[in-house]
């Protein structure tokens, strides 16, 4: 087994969190390592019993937590984000082992999800609602906004700590107690953050997480009609799955799904800026970010300086294990993330695209692939119509503004959009015209707490981060009042 060399050994959790008791369970799922395939920890193999003990926690937790004032919620909130960055460098470590991101990655990614638990601190104590104009003079209406009651929330493995907290945070804010199946590939770190949540003063039943295969878990959080909302990160394909069975009790839903982001290059952009930007938007996370650029559309003009200026950043950049040293790209989260890269670069290559620099797993071991440029790619390559998920930028070309829109409206997606031009009157016309929930203009990096996050079309429903991000865990109640006219 792997030795973290964690300053905080206990943040290596054996046990799941279950209604405020650390459970050990009789079977356990091992984690690896996917640099080189070493266990680095064991988990607990829970199922739907200890799902519902969790869930039995939860009701009368999340009553007595709702009572709770804003401002108390929001100090416990803060002291857990606190204690994430007191412990940032094992945090780190922890994802790095479990996911494969590089380092100082999974040190930005620690604050990025501390970021949501002070940002929802101050939204806790801002939850207002409203007095309306009544429509007789015998009359007083009222709009109160209330927690929605108990959350269930299945997260992905990419961002193991940023996709829970980008949850929790808003869900304690307003008063919600929250049951979390993290990935079964990346269970260590939501495990740790649970248990500086309980060292934070978060009450027993107010968090839970489970560990263990996802159906039967997935079973009772989508189904039990103790649970108010399902909020769900991951697959476009298993997010309808679940959002589906959630109607069988009508809960509140929100998705974040998957992408498939145009990254839109005008003969008038920055060159320097628009590369960085590619670098930035695509091969963070080695391409596994749903925010990722998937196809990178440029104008006949650019594209041959673009392409080559591209290819010679991309080819210096240094694959490796993320503990083993500074590394600018990881491994891919599993084999068959390998299998889809080498897929997507078999097809377009087939349909007349050119491998500029990449273009295969890297040997040696582990579930390295080449961070990868291919020029000539049609707009109809798998690379094009697939979420890559993997560090593969397809170049495709496109003469007019309005083929270019086309082109980057052309799916079913609809989560990020990015553009890279000068023409301030285009800055505006070419945003209003992409069917996304979020547009980058001359940047490829837009993530942050203080703004809505979430897709249109089949990228989700729903925004997390910012004050938008309290909606889906808040209920409306309008009080009618009769009053001596
Ligand atoms: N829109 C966003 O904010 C966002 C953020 C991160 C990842 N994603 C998307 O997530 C995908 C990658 O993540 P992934 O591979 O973990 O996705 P995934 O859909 O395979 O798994 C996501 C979660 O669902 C669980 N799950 C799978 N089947 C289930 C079932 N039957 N019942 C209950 N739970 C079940 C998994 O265990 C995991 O916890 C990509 O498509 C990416 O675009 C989207
Ligand atoms: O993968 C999706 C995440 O939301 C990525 S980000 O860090 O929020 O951009």
């Amino acid at each position: 087994m792997m030795d973290l060399k964690l300053a905080e050994p206990a943040l290596l959790r054996d046990a799941a969190f279950v209604g405020g008791v650390w459970v050990a369970g009789a079977a356990s799922i091992a984690v690896t390592n996917p640099a080189d395939g070493e266990v680095v920890g064991h988990v607990p193999d829970l199922g739907e019993a200890e799902t519902l003990l969790a869930l039995d926690a939860a009701v009368p937790a999340q009553a007595a937590w709702a009572r709770v004032t804003g401002k108390g919620r929001g100090a416990v909130l803060r002291r857990w984000g606190e204690l994430m960055m007191d412990h940032q460098e094992d945090l780190a470590r922890i994802m790095t082992a479990e996911q494969g991101k590089p380092l100082a990655e999974a040190r930005g990614e620690v604050a990025y999800a501390a970021s949501f638990l002070e940002w929802f601190a101050d939204e806790a104590r801002r939850i207002t609602g409203d007095v309306l104009t009544p429509h007789q003079t015998d009359r007083r209406i009222l709009v109160r906004k209330e927690p929605v009651g108990i959350v269930a929330a299945v997260t992905p493995w990419n961002f193991p700590l940023a996709m829970i907290t980008r949850k929790a945070g808003p869900a304690l804010a307003a008063g919600c107690a929250i049951i979390i199946k993290p990935s079964e590939l990346t269970p260590l770190s939501a495990l740790a953050l649970a248990y500086l949540g309980e060292q934070a003063g978060v009450p027993a039943g107010v968090l839970s997480v489970i560990t263990g295969q996802a159906a039967p878990i997935g079973n009772v959080l989508t189904g039990d009609k103790r649970i108010a909302k399902f909020t769900f990160t991951g697959s476009t394909g298993v997010g309808k799955k679940l959002a589906a069975r959630c109607m069988e009790t009508v809960k509140r839903v929100s998705l974040e799904l998957g992408g498939n982001a145009p990254f839109i290059v005008f003969d008038d952009a920055d060159l320097d800026a628009a590369v960085e930007g590619a670098i930035a938007s695509k091969f963070r996370n080695a391409g596994q970010t749903c925010v990722c650029a998937n196809r990178l559309i440029v104008q006949s003009g650019i594209y041959d300086a673009f392409a080559a200026a591209l290819a010679a950043r991309v080819a210096g950049l240094k694959v490796g294990p993320g503990l083993a040293g500074p590394s600018d790209q990881g491994p891919l989260i599993d084999a068959r993330a390998v299998e889809k890269a080498r897929a997507h670069v078999a097809d377009a290559v087939a349909r007349g695209g050119r491998v500029l620099t990449g273009g295969a797993p890297v040997a040696g071991g582990g579930t390295f692939f080449a961070p990868t440029v291919i020029t000539g790619v049609p707009a109809d390559a798998l690379l094009c119509r697939e979420e890559t998920f993997g560090p593969v930028a397809g170049l495709v070309r496109f003469e007019t503004e309005e083929e270019a829109i086309a082109i980057a409206n052309d799916t079913d997606a609809g989560l990020a959009s990015y553009l890279f031009t000068r023409d301030y009157e285009r800055v505006w016309r070419v945003p209003e015209a992409l069917r996304y929930g979020m547009v980058g203009v001359n940047t490829g990096l837009i993530s942050t707490e203080v703004a809505p996050f979430g897709g249109v079309k089949e990228s989700g429903m729903g925004r997390e981060g910012s004050h938008y991000g309290m909606d889906d865990y808040l209920n409306l109640k309008m009080v009618c009042l009769a009053v001596a006219g």
